[in-house]
């Protein structure tokens, strides 16, 4: 069993009331199972990796609305690591999710509930890729789907994908926390259920990121995950969900969690930086990494939690880094992301320079989505195709080759 509950005053509600902070307080909410009734070891998790293989930590009981999210590929970053000193550096690649972002995770535990709820429509704000993924799953369980977007802030393949699998979609003169408040004012006056990380539910599905780390290395927890950080959903997510397996004695400690964000959109790393207790609201944020373009995210209070009481960090990084980094993991790696996804790597080279990250921790960076989610950044950073006549002497010479002999 599980019951929802304020981080902040402590005020429980009820599995089934469609909540998403506190009427009490307005602090944000949490699932809280009774841990005590959960008999889960390292013997019941052998199988493939995937979501719902551990949905006995998962708030739903009915059939899940599924596209087999998870079980993500985790790469050893054989040249990164090198070229910054780090043996055991990883890159856990969320792209791979059925939508391109690790927002599958959450919709798919999240569209369940509100199948569960009965919910009769569901709605998000979206800097892209929250809204391709509830546009996804929402589509699967035949249920209509509102996104609201900030104009012209939002990745070509994201927006596509939103319009391709059937949603409304919203374009509003505002920037992702305007739309946030808005969509949160939508569904509370109409009876339409939330999809952002407010929503504690959806959460519990991002926290499977964490689970499907420490399985795959054998239970053995990394020194360190680092990830993007935007509205701090998937922070706190994967900070809760290995607190719970700590707790429930499957794992014995819990990695430091080490939030990346983008400079000119960094109000967590600079209360970390800073040693506030809260957030100053950036009023302007702005980045490339247009997912992590926010200036007040949501779950502030949990992610500088997650990243204190877990003894971990957060930093920023110039856009400039952002897609050196996206550039490197590419050309370097083989392995494609989006700017957003990027600073986690950026994090990465940069904190391992400052020697902040030691040459033998173990480090997992979480890229969060696939480069095909913002085809435009990536042609505007790369060079031109060249254009050539139809020969074969072109070609030879576009590639700066003699000409070969059969062409004398
Ligand atoms: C690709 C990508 N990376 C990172 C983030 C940041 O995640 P969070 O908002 O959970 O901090 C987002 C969205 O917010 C995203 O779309
Ligand atoms: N990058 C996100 C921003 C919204 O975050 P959410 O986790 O609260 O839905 C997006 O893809 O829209």
């Amino acid at each position: 069993m599980y019951h929802l509950e304020c981080i902040k005053c402590g005020a429980k509600y009820g599995p089934d009331k469609v909540i998403y902070t506190c009427s009490k307080c307005g602090g944000l909410l949490d699932v809280v199972y009774d841990y005590s009734e959960i008999r889960l070891s390292r013997e019941d998790l052998k199988g493939p990796l995937s979501v719902w293989k551990y949905k006995a930590l998962l708030p739903v009981s009915r059939e899940p609305v599924t596209l087999k999210e998870g079980g993500t590929p985790i790469y050893h970053l054989r040249s990164i690591g090198k070229e910054v000193g780090l043996r055991e550096a990883y890159a856990k690649h969320e792209g791979m999710n059925p939508s391109g972002s690790f927002k599958d995770r959450g919709m798919t535990v999240g569209v369940t509930k509100a199948l569960e709820l009965g919910m009769k429509s569901v709605a998000c704000a979206s800097t892209g890729n929250t809204s391709a993924s509830l546009a996804v799953y929402g589509a699967r369980a035949g249920i209509p789907v509102i996104v609201l977007l900030p104009s012209g802030k939002v990745a070509l393949g994201k927006v596509a994908q939103a319009l391709m699998h059937g949603a409304k979609v919203i374009s509003i003169k505002g920037n992702f926390d305007d739309a946030l408040r808005l969509v949160r004012e939508l569904c509370v006056e109409n009876g339409i259920y939330l999809l952002n990380s407010i929503n504690p539910y959806r959460l519990e599905g991002q926290k499977t990121i964490g689970f499907e780390i420490v399985d795959y290395f054998g239970w053995e927890v990394p020194d360190r995950i680092i990830l993007p950080v935007g509205n701090a959903g998937n922070i706190t997510a994967i900070f809760k969900g290995l607190s719970e397996m700590k707790r429930l004695g499957i794992i014995d400690r819990v990695p430091k969690m080490t939030g990346i964000q983008a400079e000119g959109s960094a109000p967590i790393a600079k209360a970390i930086k800073s040693g506030a207790a809260s957030i100053a609201v950036e009023e302007h944020p702005e980045t490339v990494a247009t997912a992590i373009r926010i200036g007040d995210p949501v779950n502030a209070v949990k992610a500088l939690n997650a990243i204190r009481a877990s003894g971990g960090t957060a930093e920023t990084v110039t856009d400039e880094e952002i897609l050196a980094a996206q550039k490197m993991l590419a050309t370097k790696e083989g392995i494609g992301v989006e700017p957003a996804s990027a600073a986690s790597v950026a994090g990465l080279i940069k904190l391992r320079r400052m020697g902040v990250i030691e040459k033998d921790e173990h480090v997992v960076c979480v890229v969060t989505g696939h480069l095909l989610k913002d085809p435009e950044t990536v042609i505007k950073n790369c060079d031109k195709p060249i254009e050539v006549e139809a020969t074969k002497e072109a070609i030879e010479k576009a590639l700066g080759m003699k000409p070969s002999i059969a062409s004398y």
